[in-house]
């Protein structure tokens, strides 16, 4: 394999116009690969540190370029993320950003990849990989932190899971975030879009919720597989830990009373997937929850893990949830992604692959979650940043990605 002879970051925009990091990596073979980091909004306490673009990029410059450059093999992905912890030198990488961490992480896999000759997730999945792709979970209605005056609960997603390839859910998904469109439009309902693409109309989520219901069924209908639906409640956010309680647009819920109500969705709605029910610290609520419905549905820790295996750990201790939401800028190395989805597999969690509220046209997740083999990936429905991911899920089933 071939050392890393310049790593290149500079300054790009993000989808909601903000900037972040890119990288470029080129490798003494003459082997190439570009990652971008992306960003969230409803941030879990615990997640590395993103550092203002400009100051992650001379930080990075300063510590960790000259580490990597003419010394690490590209192909060896666990050297170089050994060597941007060791640049960074604290847990967090509040030294050098996650931001510059994970864009150069992800950019030497694919200057690895591209040395090969392989498509990025050949690379990483390795070649008894196995051929199982993800269902993708698609935000079609939402609020929380990613939109004002909508919907408490940050996200409503359409989870097709009957259908029978990439190409067919991610129609679905679209079909459903076009059908949830002519319903607003029939109730008289206007919606701008949050920052994830998702329909954010002035409603509560009871109203959502029947919305969902009906556009999920119509869909369903139509395409003639099983198609679902599931939530990340983002319910850090809405938690008040002076009050001990959740706060929703016109009422609030105690940690009992959230267990119920959430334990009550999942029977009625049938509900696949329920994200973040609780607080990023409440691991006992997790439990409880995780007791209830477990048997029936996907509980999954988002800000409750952030991708980060000592979390993990806690969490299998404790029987809180069964599922894990992976991103890479959230602890901030591709290697340390790929532990976490280890230990979920080992532990019957699944993983959930997903993209970032603020994305940029990088498709790294895609390949990620086919290498991983996780049986869902959560990448929007629609907008260029998230169709960038979704038609690469389409190229790989089809066997023709180049990247
Ligand atoms: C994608 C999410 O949003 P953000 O990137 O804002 O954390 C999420 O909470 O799962
Ligand atoms: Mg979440």
């Amino acid at each position: 394999m071939t050392r890393i002879e310049s790593v290149r970051l500079r300054q790009i925009l993000d989808s909601r116009g903000n900037t972040t990091v890119e990288a470029d990596i080129l490798t003494e073979s003459g082997g190439f690969g570009r990652a971008a980091a992306p960003s969230g909004a409803s941030t879990g306490e615990y997640e590395a540190i993103e550092l203002d673009t400009s100051e992650a990029i001379a930080s990075a410059r300063e510590h960790a370029v000259p580490r990597l450059e003419g010394a690490v093999y590209v192909g060896d992905q666990r050297d170089v993320d050994r060597t941007l912890r060791a640049a960074d030198g604290t847990d967090n990488f509040s030294e050098i950003g996650a931001n510059s961490a994970v864009a150069i992480s992800m950019a030497a896999a694919k200057a690895a990849a591209d040395v090969l000759g392989a498509p990025l997730y050949q690379h990483l999945g390795g070649a008894f990989r196995g051929d199982n792709y993800p269902i993708p979970l698609g935000n079609v209605i939402g609020g929380g932190e990613h939109a004002a005056d909508a919907t408490a609960i940050q996200e409503f997603l359409s989870a097709p899971v009957g259908a029978p390839s990439v190409q067919d859910a991610v129609f679905a998904n679209a079909a459903v975030h076009s059908e949830v469109a002519d319903i607003l439009a029939e109730r008289g309902v206007p919606s701008a879009k949050g920052d994830e693409g998702a329909w954010a109309p002035s409603i509560d989520d009871d109203d959502a919720f029947e919305v969902m219901d009906e556009a999920v069924s119509t869909v369903s209908d139509e395409f003639g597989f099983e198609i679902r639906f599931g939530l990340d409640v983002a319910a850090a956010e809405m938690y008040d830990a002076d009050a001990d309680e959740y706060q929703y647009r016109d009422r609030t819920r105690s940690t009992d009373e959230q267990i119920e109500y959430i334990a009550d969705l999942v029977d009625e709605y049938d509900l696949a997937y329920v994200e973040d029910p609780l607080d990023e610290n409440d691991y006992e609520g997790f439990a409880k929850l995780t007791d209830k419905v477990g048997e029936k549905t996907l509980v999954c820790g988002d800000d409750l893990f952030v991708t980060n295996v000592e979390r993990l750990s806690e969490g299998i201790e404790k029987g809180a949830g069964n599922s894990i939401l992976i991103k890479p800028n959230q602890i901030g190395t591709l290697s340390d992604a790929f532990d976490a989805v280890e230990l979920a597999v080992e532990n019957g969690y699944d993983p959930v692959i997903s993209h970032r509220s603020g994305e940029t046209e990088d498709t790294t997740i895609a390949h990620l979650a086919v290498a991983t083999d996780a049986p869902f990936i959560k990448t929007g429905t629609v907008g260029g940043e998230r169709t960038a991911k979704l038609n690469e899920l389409i190229r790989i089933e089809q066997n023709v990605s180049r990247l």
